[in-house]
């Protein structure tokens, strides 16, 4: 594993694929030009609007979007996350899977996960999401890419990270830096984002990269932004803000060895 630079983008998808697809390319660029190597897209990147709208997109958000992945990993030579994305179940199916993707500087993909955990709940600001009525909730755990350059890649999708098994099993398996694309609401957001993935980056002594999306992005819904990237000691190494824009740091071998040279938890479990 070597030294490099990564990015979590922050965007405010709307309901139009062309659309975000540019605003994302424009930010990919950017992450580009300040020299990231690993660059994660949010949850929602390709789409964010009504339900009835993203379902009867769905096949072709899907395509164009696997597409648009696998051109932006060529052409700019980079490691890419898609958040999280519509993949319909099956043919006939009328459901599903909140799909994130990784692919490497040759197009090809290296990792596929479904969302597990989906976002069935009742906002206090009065807002109700009731995602499972549209998406159907992955079964698997998820895997971990090993790059012999960019240490252990393991996925997770936005609402997985109230669910620390998950990140313990990564850990478990050797993960180094761990991805959470989100499309956080901006009311839980304000006072459990932060503090959710520095959770996960401390207990797991793993880096966290997580894209976001921010701001209005159609009707009521309102994201919470920060897109950031957290070392395995807990430190904010860089926060995108609320504005659409990167959020870029340095994934560092050395850092992970001392943090957990320094901090031996992972050593020290005994039920997991
Ligand atoms: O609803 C939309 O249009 C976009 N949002 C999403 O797609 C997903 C599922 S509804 N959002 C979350 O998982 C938010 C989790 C969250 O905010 C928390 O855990 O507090």
């Amino acid at each position: 594993m070597k030294s490099y630079l990564a990015a979590a983008i922050q965007m405010t998808s709307v309901s139009n694929l062309q659309k975000n697809l540019t605003q994302a390319e424009e930010l990919i660029d950017l992450a580009v030009r300040q020299g990231a190597e690993l660059i994660g897209l949010p949850e929602n990147f390709a789409f964010m609007g009504e339900e009835n709208e993203k379902m009867a997109q769905a096949g072709a958000i899907a395509q164009e979007t696997e597409k648009f992945l696998k051109t932006m990993a060529q052409r700019f030579q980079i490691t890419i996350l898609g958040g999280g994305f519509p993949v319909p179940v099956d043919d006939t199916s009328t459901r599903v899977y909140n799909t994130a993707l990784l692919l490497e500087p040759n197009g090809q993909e290296v990792a596929r996960y479904q969302k597990v955990h989906l976002f069935d709940v009742n906002v206090p600001d009065g807002n109700t999401y009731r995602e499972s009525t549209t998406v159907m909730a992955g079964k698997e755990l998820p895997a971990v890419h090993f790059s012999q350059e960019l240490g252990n890649i393991a996925l997770s999708v936005c609402y997985d990270v109230r669910f620390p098994e998950l990140y313990r099993y990564m850990a478990h398996k050797g993960a180094d830096v761990i991805f959470v694309p989100a499309a956080f609401t901006a009311f839980t957001g304000k006072d459990h984002w932060q503090v959710l993935l520095q959770a996960r980056a401390i207990e797991n002594t793993s880096y966290v990269i997580a894209p976001a999306q921010t701001g209005i992005n159609y009707a009521r819904r309102q994201t919470h932004g920060h897109a950031m990237i957290i070392d395995p000691w807990g430190v904010i190494l860089a926060d995108a803000g609320e504005q659409p824009g990167v959020a870029i740091a340095e994934i560092n071998p050395a850092r992970l060895e001392q943090v957990r040279r320094q901090m031996p938890s992972l050593q020290h479990r005994v039920f997991v």
